[in-house]
């Protein structure tokens, strides 16, 4: 995954210092955060934007790329082969780029460096549930639910998982579509709520659930803004909290995330976001301006 950041070092006190990715700075200016043996699983590009630049989804091998390319032209989609350049640079063999109904970019890939012979190690102690399972999952602010729903369902192959329906501003129904493509409850999940950003949150997960109490307590003791308190969710089931990032978007901390199995799952709608916790927290305001 790319975002696009404004600032480096507030992000390397958060990401490495609070959250537990090990940090490295690449010699172009950019920075990977590492939650594993990867090289790279959040690239972070400095620009104004402060939101998500792109979205990595890893498919096998060549063959599942070249297939995924063909989908995505016949459901008349722009498909992009930027070749071994930009493949490089994001330390995978190979990639493809598009963007879905709404414009979010997008690129998928195969073939990743792995650095074996640089074990990843948290700053913090923290283990990341990685693996199979992908880096976390992704919420998208989206306008027309129903046709990004189909691009990923019919053209990318993922998997409806359930729905919630909440009324989170009261009088404001709300439908949250949640989507898998492994065995994570949901990699992506598409709200339909008017944010400027194009990110809703990303969501980091953890081995250990004690890695989500000292990552609460070191956010708090740094005077981070909590979106949520820790609360589970009710249909994932995830333990987790949500500070804000430094570039205004949240990041979901947690553990404890269901594993779903195609052959036993079933659609299900949840009318309420958790099963206790997760308390929305105002955002403070902005300090006055000094008189001068
Ligand atoms: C409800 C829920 C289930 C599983 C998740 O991984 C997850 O992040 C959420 C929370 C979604 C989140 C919310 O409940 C409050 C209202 C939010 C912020 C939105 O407006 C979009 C995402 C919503
Ligand atoms: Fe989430």
């Amino acid at each position: 995954m790319g975002l696009e950041i404004s600032d480096l070092a507030d992000w390397r006190a958060f990401a490495s210092g609070e959250l537990g990715a090990q940090w490295v700075d690449r010699e172009d200016g950019t920075a990977d955060l590492r939650m594993d043996d990867y090289a790279s699983r959040i690239r972070l590009h400095v620009g104004d934007a402060d939101d998500l630049a792109y979205i990595g989804w890893e498919v096998a091998d060549a063959a599942a790329l070249a297939a995924l390319a063909q989908r995505i032209e016949g459901a008349g989609f722009e498909v992009e082969r930027p070749g071994t350049e930009l493949a490089r640079e994001r330390r995978v063999y190979d990639l493809i780029r598009f963007r879905d109904p709404e414009g979010n970019a997008h690129e998928a890939f195969y073939g990743a460096l792995q650095r074996t012979d640089q074990p990843f190690v948290s700053p913090t102690g923290a283990h990341f549930k990685t693996g199979a399972q992908g880096l976390g999952h992704v919420v998208l602010s989206v306008r027309d639910d129903q046709a990004m729903t189909d691009f990923f369902t019919d053209t990318l192959g993922f998997r409806l998982s359930d729905y919630i329906q909440t009324e989170v501003v009261p009088g404001r129904p709300l439908r949250i579509t949640f989507l898998r493509c492994n065995g994570r409850h949901h990699s992506l999940a598409l709200a339909p709520v008017p944010l400027p950003k194009k990110i809703v949150h990303i969501m980091l997960e953890t081995r250990s659930i004690d890695d989500v109490g000292r990552a609460l307590y070191r956010c708090m003791a740094a005077g981070r803004h909590l979106s949520f308190t820790l609360g589970r969710h009710s249909n994932d089931e995830m333990l987790s909290f949500y500070p804000v990032s430094p570039s205004g978007f949240d990041v979901e901390y947690g553990w404890g995330g269901l594993e779903v199995e195609d052959h036993s799952w079933h659609v299900v709608t949840h009318d309420t976001n958790s099963a206790w916790g997760h308390v929305y927290q105002r955002p403070p305001r902005p300090a006055k301006p000094e008189n001068n």
